[in-house]
């Protein structure tokens, strides 16, 4: 008796790519894979390393009731007719230093892997996790020479999840209850806005006084830095993942839901040719539109503080490049 299914009677799965199968990389593809979304292949440089993670991966199908392909590979042909591609590879920050010091080891390493998935994968679209990440997108963007639909940034999501939790954990609420929103870069100067934030419909500025409000602000403004000092080696990665499974979910299963994600900006919010978080509905062609929310005059002035920054190491790297030629 012939038990195995033809390819043609094999219904098609979609594919996820995750460039880089480190922290960050490797629990995406477990997600991924045990949310059952999609098949997935974990590329990294390192020989042997995405190949053994796959494999381990796959041996825990049985358990985890699923069966979607994971493999592992070194080589970019393996990732041909990706429907996403998520970019994870690049150094993690140590303690003591910024997002921003990794610009430098980080920038050919995302142009590089942009440039060599798109050639396997034209139709995919394109998420990238590299720290700094506005700056990556931007790098990855001009890479590729994709739409600002088919290439994007992971950083609000997590974000506005670390303030969720703060919120929860401060008023000992229930973490779902609680939708949390902020803005901007994935740095020091991104957007919390506590105005859209709220528990179950009710803004949590009618929950929680203004220096509380700060305190918790604050604390999501530096979430990544207190996880890489308490680490002491690497960054968060947990939550990370969750985040960008959050994002991968959106368009395969085409929820447009609507999620802060670092765009590309073209006069929204009174910001042209930077990437910055704002919120967007993300479905199964990518984002579908920028929502532009009704900001105070503070508020936008934070939010154009925090895109500056961006743009300001966005032209540090386009020099570096310049002159590497
Ligand atoms: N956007 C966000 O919210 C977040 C961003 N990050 C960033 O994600 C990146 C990855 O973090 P982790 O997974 O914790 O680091 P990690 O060090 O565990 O993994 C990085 C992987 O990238 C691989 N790699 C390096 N160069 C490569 C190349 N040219 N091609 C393919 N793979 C390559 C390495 O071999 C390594 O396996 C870091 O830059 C980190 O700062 C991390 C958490 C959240
Ligand atoms: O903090 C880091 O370097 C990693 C990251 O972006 C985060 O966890 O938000």
């Amino acid at each position: 008796m012939n038990y195995s299914l033809s390819s043609s009677t094999r219904c098609h799965s979609p594919r996820v790519t995750v460039v880089g199968a480190g922290k960050v990389g490797s629990t995406l593809a477990q997600r991924i894979v045990e949310k059952n979304l999609a098949d997935v292949v974990l590329l990294d440089i390192v020989n042997g390393m995405p190949q053994g993670l796959a494999l381990d991966l796959m041996e825990a199908r049985g358990i985890e009731l699923h069966n979607r392909k994971i493999t592992g590979s070194n080589n970019y042909a393996d990732t041909s007719g990706s429907d996403i591609v998520v970019i994870t590879a690049g150094f993690p920050r140590k303690p003591g230093m910024s997002r921003d010091d990794l610009l430098l080891m980080n920038a050919k390493i995302v142009v590089e892997a942009a440039k060599r998935a798109i050639a396997h994968s034209p139709n995919a679209i394109y998420i990238v996790v590299t720290n700094p990440l506005d700056v990556m997108t931007y790098l990855a963007k001009e890479a590729t020479g994709l739409g600002r639909d088919l290439i994007m940034g992971m950083a609000g999501v997590l974000d506005s999840a670390r303030f969720q939790t703060f919120i929860a954990m401060e008023l000992e609420a229930c973490p779902s209850d609680i939708n949390a929103m902020v803005l901007g870069s994935h740095g020091n100067l991104m957007v919390p806005l506590p105005r859209y934030s709220t528990v179950n419909g009710i803004p949590i500025t009618e929950l929680l006084d203004a220096a509380t409000i700060e305190r918790l602000v604050e604390r999501t403004r530096n979430g990544g830095a207190e996880i890489v000092e308490l680490m002491q080696n690497g960054s968060a990665f947990y939550a990370p993942a969750s985040s960008i499974c959050v994002m991968v979910e959106s368009i395969l299963l085409n929820q447009s839901r609507l999620l802060p994600i670092a765009t590309y900006l073209q006069g929204e919010y009174d910001l042209k040719d930077v990437v910055t978080g704002v919120p967007c509905r993300l479905g199964s062609s990518g984002i579908e539109s920028v929502l532009e929310l009704s900001l105070t005059d503070e508020e936008i002035a934070a939010l154009h503080a925090s895109a500056a920054a961006v743009r300001q190491s966005i032209n540090q790297a386009q020099q570096i490049f310049a002159l590497c030629g």
